[in-house]
């Protein structure tokens, strides 16, 4: 049987069925995250799937719905909710056992983006709300909430959004006429983050707006971490749904090393269960990372040459051509290596070094990602550089230092970039370098992974590649970004009567090959938050992990005060990034002029 749920503007399609009879004749269809669960009552009940039970059942019955939030232990709590349902002949009987007092049938979310006055919610979060809705990806019924202690009217937040939604679809059909709608649905209340009763007043303008549906709501904390766990208590405490669902997400930075994460995460947990907690990481909502799975577990050719057997090494690659211009306050705490390598970088890691996992539900995912962090040696101090950059002159133009940015202490250590040797322990990845390399004020703007693949045993053509075998190996480039891409170089030979070798790229263009634009990360992960949809975002156990990994080495670089090595604004990064590939014979493939 084909499970099928629809959301919106996306599908789930990717099923497993399995017959459960119990002597009922019962059936349970299991989709990427729901339970599809078929009564003989001709009613049809999805239960989302979380960990270890289900929650918040729908139940759809002549095309009415109705939402119970339950929870029902997996193990243990299916059997009492079956002889529930099973007694269960309409939907307004559905209503009465769940205690609702609906008058219609439909559920309504609204989202309240918490820091609406900031530089994040200006620039990503509400032009990624808009674009959904033009999408049509959002519900019917949807509301938008800014909250922040700033004062402003719903026309003046208004105002402010409309000035971010040029975004990416700006020169569509009837854009001017969906902001309008847009708009309209976008209301602001002022308040601070650690007040109970401001929560409160905001929850009473959220009920207005819901009127008797379900109501679902989604708080988007865009605001500094140092406020995280008041603003996360007044909006669990005061402004939480009664009747649908309540999901928080939170940007990071998660803590700073393993204990001001695990405590920060003790205290999210006292306010919300842990499939509350939605951990952005942006990085995972980029197009190319999620077709990372697709390209390894849907292609023949790739999956048996994923091992140490075949690749040399790996590496990950991010840098930015500008400076932390404006954020200095925030990254002089944080520094390169918890801004990019420990999230980011990292997760992109996981993604690409897991097992193939039980099937693509997020538990199992996310399973899989935790194996390959915790099979992770930890960083050493010797396995890592750090880099700084400083003030360069260029064509006339002077970019200042990173200590010349005046949230910035003077004489600060903190890295503006970093190379990282990382090594996998397990069978597959035994020996393999998987080298990062993160930075601000480089020469350029990219984010990308390499794969190097070994040289051709025995290779008949050695002759012709002259000394520089390792030029001659094939390399797999995944580019995140910008001008996103996926290419395999590979040795052709050209054409002719001689024999001499060539180095081309099989090349898949994303702009060449597809009109339609990339969506933002930000539009995937709102909309995957939205749906109750977890595979992108990070499970406590693996945000444990991968600080496990960078905690030692992070506390070494700043007790024993090692000092960075300054390069100029706009160059390549420090030289002793390449010792430490050279230590483990890697050449970074970013380097050549053909890259
Ligand atoms: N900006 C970015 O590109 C990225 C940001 N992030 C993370 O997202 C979150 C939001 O980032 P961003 O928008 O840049 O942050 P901002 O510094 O712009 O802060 C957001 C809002 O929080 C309020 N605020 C700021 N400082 C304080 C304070 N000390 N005490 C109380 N309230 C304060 C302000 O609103 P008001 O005064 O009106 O209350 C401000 O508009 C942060 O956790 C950040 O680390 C993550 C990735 C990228
Ligand atoms: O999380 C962060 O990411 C941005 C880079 O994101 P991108 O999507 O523009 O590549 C980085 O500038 C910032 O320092 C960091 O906190």
């Amino acid at each position: 049987m084909a499970a099928f749920y629809a959301t919106h503007c996306r599908s789930y399609s990717y099923t497993y069925s399995s017959s459960i009879n119990g002597g009922r004749n019962q059936r349970f269809s299991f989709s990427s995250s729901f339970l599809r669960l078929s009564v003989p009552a001709k009613a049809k009940v999805f239960l989302q799937s979380q960990r270890n039970s289900y929650q918040n059942a729908v139940l759809m019955q002549d095309g009415a719905v109705a939402t119970k939030a339950t929870t029902v232990e997996k193990e243990t709590g299916l059997e009492k909710l079956k002889d529930e349902l099973l007694s269960v002949t309409s939907s307004k009987e559905w209503d009465e056992k769940a205690g609702f007092d609906i008058n219609e049938n439909e559920s309504t979310v609204s989202i309240t983006v918490v820091g609406a006055s900031g530089d994040l919610a200006k620039k990503k979060i509400f032009p990624a709300l808009f674009a959904l809705y033009y999408e049509d990806c959002l519900p019917k019924h949807f509301t938008v909430y800014g909250y922040a202690r700033s004062k402003m009217t719903d026309a003046e937040l208004r105002n402010m959004v409309s000035k971010t939604l040029t975004c990416r679809i700006d020169k569509r059909e009837n854009c001017g006429e969906k902001m309008e709608q847009f708009l309209k649905r976008c209301f602001y209340h002022s308040g601070q983050y650690d007040s109970q009763e401001n929560f409160a007043q905001l929850d009473k303008k959220l009920k207005e707006h819901e009127g008797r549906r379900v109501s679902n709501r989604l708080f988007y904390l865009s605001i500094p971490p140092n406020i995280f766990i008041e603003a996360v208590k007044c909006a669990s405490l005061s402004a939480s749904s009664g009747n649908g669902w309540t999901r928080v997400i939170v940007e990071k930075p998660f803590g700073r090393d393993s204990e001001s994460s695990a405590a920060l995460t003790k205290a999210l947990k006292q306010y919300l269960a842990e499939d509350q907690i939605f951990r952005i990481d942006h990085y995972l909502g980029k197009e190319l990372v999620e077709n990372l799975s697709v390209l390894r577990f849907s292609n023949l050719i790739f999956e048996p040459l994923w091992s140490r057997q075949y690749i040399r090494n790996v590496q990950l690659i991010f840098s930015e051509d500008f400076g932390t211009e404006g954020r200095g306050g925030y990254f002089d705490h944080y520094g390169i290596i918890r801004d990019i390598m420990q999230n980011h970088l990292l997760q992109i890691l996981a993604l690409f070094a897991m097992e193939t996992p039980v099937s693509l539900d997020a538990e199992d995912i996310r399973n899989e990602k935790v194996k390959v962090l915790r099979s992770m040696r930890p960083l050493q101090l010797e396995n890592v550089v750090i880099g700084q950059y400083k003030s360069h002159n260029k064509g006339g133009v002077t970019y200042p230092a990173y200590t010349d940015d005046k949230t910035v202490p003077k004489g600060s250590l903190t890295p503006t970039f970093a190379a990282a040797a990382l090594f996998i322990d397990n069978a597959r990845w035994d020996g393999v370098p998987f080298l990062m390399k993160a930075g601000k004020a480089l020469h350029n703007k990219r984010a990308e992974i390499r794969v190097q693949f070994r040289h051709v045993p025995g290779n008949l053509y050695n002759r012709n590649f002259r000394t520089d075998l390792d030029r001659a190996t094939n390399e797999l480039v995944i580019r995140v970004q910008p001008d996103e891409a996926i290419y395999l170089k590979i040795n052709n030979k050209v054409p002719g009567l001689g024999m001499r070798l060539d180095r081309s790229n099989l090349n898949l263009h994303y702009a060449a090959r597809y009109s339609k634009e990339i969506p933002d990360a930000y539009e995937r992960l709102l909309l995957d938050a939205i749906e109750g949809e977890r595979r992108l975002f990070i499970r406590s156990d693996e945000l444990d992990a991968a600080w496990e990994l960078f905690t030692p080495v992070l506390a070494e670089l700043e007790v024993k005060k090692i000092i960075p090595e300054y390069y100029p604004y706009g160059s390549r990064g420090p030289v002793g990034a390449h010792y430490l590939a050279a230590r483990y014979n890697v050449r970074w493939g970013d380097l050549g002029v053909e890259q």
